[in-house]
């Protein structure tokens, strides 16, 4: 099977003037095939955002390249680039803030689709398919993001990265912010879009437990590289890095 994204070593170093470099992500390799989960899960600064960044063409690598959908974009620029993120969307940890405080929900959610073209009357029966499908009535199309709670604001992001009817969504922490039971509802709905629209997750993630329930493989990163892989099972039962072993048993 093609994978739908290929990470080859992929090296970001940040400069700053009057301090030494910093590589924050450091020969990582990886692939994505489509229809999986793959979890990233590691300390605070070990990378795993940057490397989101760098796969989403938010920075730019140092050196390395990014394949997605057979189609090299480690440099793509203008209608290529624009092209590449519509099969790539991010879901981020905080709903509120990634939405436009002066629009609604019905508008942030119908602007892709309006910068390629759908009209008006059409763009806003999709918009409201869309918040249908996340499980959100009619009536949030016109609200605001801070008169929806943070589990429904999160159903509205995840209705915005489905709208361009994305192969891939990054999820970077996107259930952090919530409390248990509307972190298992937004899992759910994650796991019911997989299998109906054949998505493959990125699920950047702090917390083991959800990773086991919710991802096919993990890679576990360190310093910016990538120190172990396997699946859920092999990560939390049979851990051979030391660093792997440290980060399990500090949460089981
Ligand atoms: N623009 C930047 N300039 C300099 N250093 C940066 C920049 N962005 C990130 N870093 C550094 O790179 C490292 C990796 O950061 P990153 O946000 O990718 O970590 P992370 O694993 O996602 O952490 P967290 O889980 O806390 O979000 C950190 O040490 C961070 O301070």
């Amino acid at each position: 099977m093609e994978p739908v994204l290929k990470v080859e070593g992929v090296t970001k170093v940040f400069k700053t003037a009057g301090k030494p470099d910093f590589k924050a992500v450091d020969k990582v390799d990886f692939v994505l095939y489509p229809g999986e989960t793959l979890g990233i899960v590691g300390e605070s600064g070990s990378g795993k955002s940057t490397l989101a960044k760098l796969i989403t063409r938010l920075a730019d690598v140092t050196a390395g390249s990014l394949s997605l959908c057979g189609e090299d974009i480690t440099h793509a620029k203008g209608k290529k680039l624009r092209n590449a993120y519509q099969n790539i969307q991010m879901v981020f940890q905080n709903p509120v803030t990634s939405f436009d405080p002066r629009q609604t929900l019905g508008k942030g959610i119908g602007e892709s689709l309006k910068n390629r073209g759908v009209s008006g009357s059409e763009r806003k029966q999709q918009v409201l398919g869309l918040l249908k499908q996340c499980g959100l009535s009619e009536e949030f199309y016109n609200r605001y993001p801070h008169e929806v709670s943070g589990g429904q604001c999160q159903r509205a992001a995840l209705a915005r990265a489905l709208a361009i009817e994305p192969r891939i969504v990054i999820c970077d922490e996107a259930t952090s912010a919530l409390d248990v039971t509307v972190q298992q509802q937004i899992l759910e709905l994650l796991q019911e879009f997989k299998e109906k629209k054949k998505l493959s997750y990125l699920f950047i993630c702090h917390n083991l437990a959800l990773v086991q329930m919710f991802c096919d493989r993990v890679l576990v990163m360190k310093d910016g590289k990538i120190v172990e892989q396997g699946t859920p099972k092999e990560i939390i039962f049979n851990p051979q890095n030391a660093y792997t072993k440290m980060l399990v048993e500090s949460v089981f």
